[in-house]
């Protein structure tokens, strides 16, 4: 199992990430150049035959084994009114994936993926993070460890996701400090927030950035003072991933700014990862487009769960069906291209 001793650790994982397979990847390639259609025809489906080929080491990838985490996390910053839910609608979601009624017990059902919860210490909310750093170096490194662990012997694909009331503010604070720019423009509606609320939340962004910036002096730094507990728990599991070279379909906003800091350490860090979907809250595309992702959907969903990452799932599943099952050229008897 992965676990991280301590932030030096972490931050050396960061800087030796494994590689994809080439000649997997390769051979991945060719095949998908004899296969019966004219070259490139199957789009985005070829790149995600060989971008899985090269990931699982094998010319012929598998997503029979889907897993999918969702990782809970409550944010004392949440009492500012920056979210239009309250805090215990956290502990009661999780209850809600735990009897299997949530969003993404269905989505899961219907793509076939084994859904695990983690709620991180939801009694104890973060610091607020307009006042104080959101984790100490214990809960931070605890938070990724719990991330790391989530992983599954013999996933082939992982689908990470969260549930927590009011962590678009923290989202939105780590998109501000790695990609700049006012902390009105990385500020969304949530769950629902009216206007007065997106003031609140904005003038939270800043006092949160007036006060941490400073320490946010590398990744672990960064999601320790501004992020969250299952924000971390992404990062570690995402990267966890990362050093097994397992696939990932990233989910929402808060899912893609929980890796900006480590893209930022090490920017080759999102190849392994495909974003799944954009979603509705301002600031996804902008911060997906820094990242060097483009989504696989646009569906107009602002829920998090893991919920975008499901619905990527059956892409996946038919772009190496197509590469498995797809005869060549030589086989069927068609002729090439002239
Ligand atoms: O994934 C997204 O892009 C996304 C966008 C908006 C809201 N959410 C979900 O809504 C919650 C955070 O919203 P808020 O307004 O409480 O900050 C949290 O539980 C997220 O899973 C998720
Ligand atoms: C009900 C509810 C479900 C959620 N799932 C993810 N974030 C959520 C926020 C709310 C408010």
């Amino acid at each position: 199992m992965i676990r991280f001793s301590d932030p030096a650790a972490f931050a050396a994982a960061l800087a030796a990430l494994p590689k994809p397979n080439a000649a997997s990847r390769n051979a991945a390639e060719q095949r998908q150049s004899r296969l019966t259609k004219p070259a490139g025809s199957l789009g985005r489906l070829e790149d995600i035959a060989g971008f899985m080929a090269g990931w699982q080491g094998s010319e012929r990838p598998r997503a029979d084994r889907v897993q999918a985490v969702v990782f809970a996390g409550n944010h004392g910053v949440a009492a500012r009114g920056v979210s239009a839910y309250p805090p215990e609608v956290t502990a009661q979601m999780v209850a809600n994936f735990e009897a299997g009624g949530a969003a993404i017990n269905a989505l899961t059902r219907a793509c076939g993926a084994r859904l695990s919860v983690v709620p991180l210490h939801l009694e104890r909310p973060t610091g607020d993070i307009t006042r104080e750093p959101a984790m100490s170096v214990e809960d931070c490194l605890d938070a990724l460890n719990q991330g790391a662990a989530s992983l599954q012997e013999g996933t082939q694909l992982f689908l990470v996701g969260e549930m927590g009331i009011g962590n678009t503010t923290p989202a939105a604070a780590l998109c501000a400090h790695g990609l700049g720019g006012e902390a009105a423009a990385w500020v969304g509606r949530g769950t629902g927030l009216d206007d007065a609320g997106l003031a609140r939340k904005a003038a939270a962004v800043d006092a949160a950035l007036a006060l941490h910036a400073h320490a946010c002096t590398d990744a672990f730094e960064t999601l320790r003072h501004l992020g969250g507990r299952e924000i971390t728990a992404m990062a570690g599991a995402i990267l966890a991933a990362r050093l097994r070279r397992v696939p990932v379909l990233l989910d929402g906003f808060i899912a893609s700014a929980a890796i900006l800091p480590l893209a930022r350490a090490n920017p080759c860090f999102t190849q392994h990862c495909i974003a799944a979907h954009c979603s509705a809250e301002a600031g996804h595309e902008r911060l997906l487009q820094a990242l060097g992702l483009e989504p696989l959907l646009r569906l107009g969903l602002r829920l998090g769960e893991a919920s975008g990452a499901a619905l990527a799932v059956p892409i996946v599943r038919a772009a190496l069906v197509a590469h498995d099952e797809m005869a060549t050229f030589e086989e069927a008897a068609v002729a090439g291209r002239q």
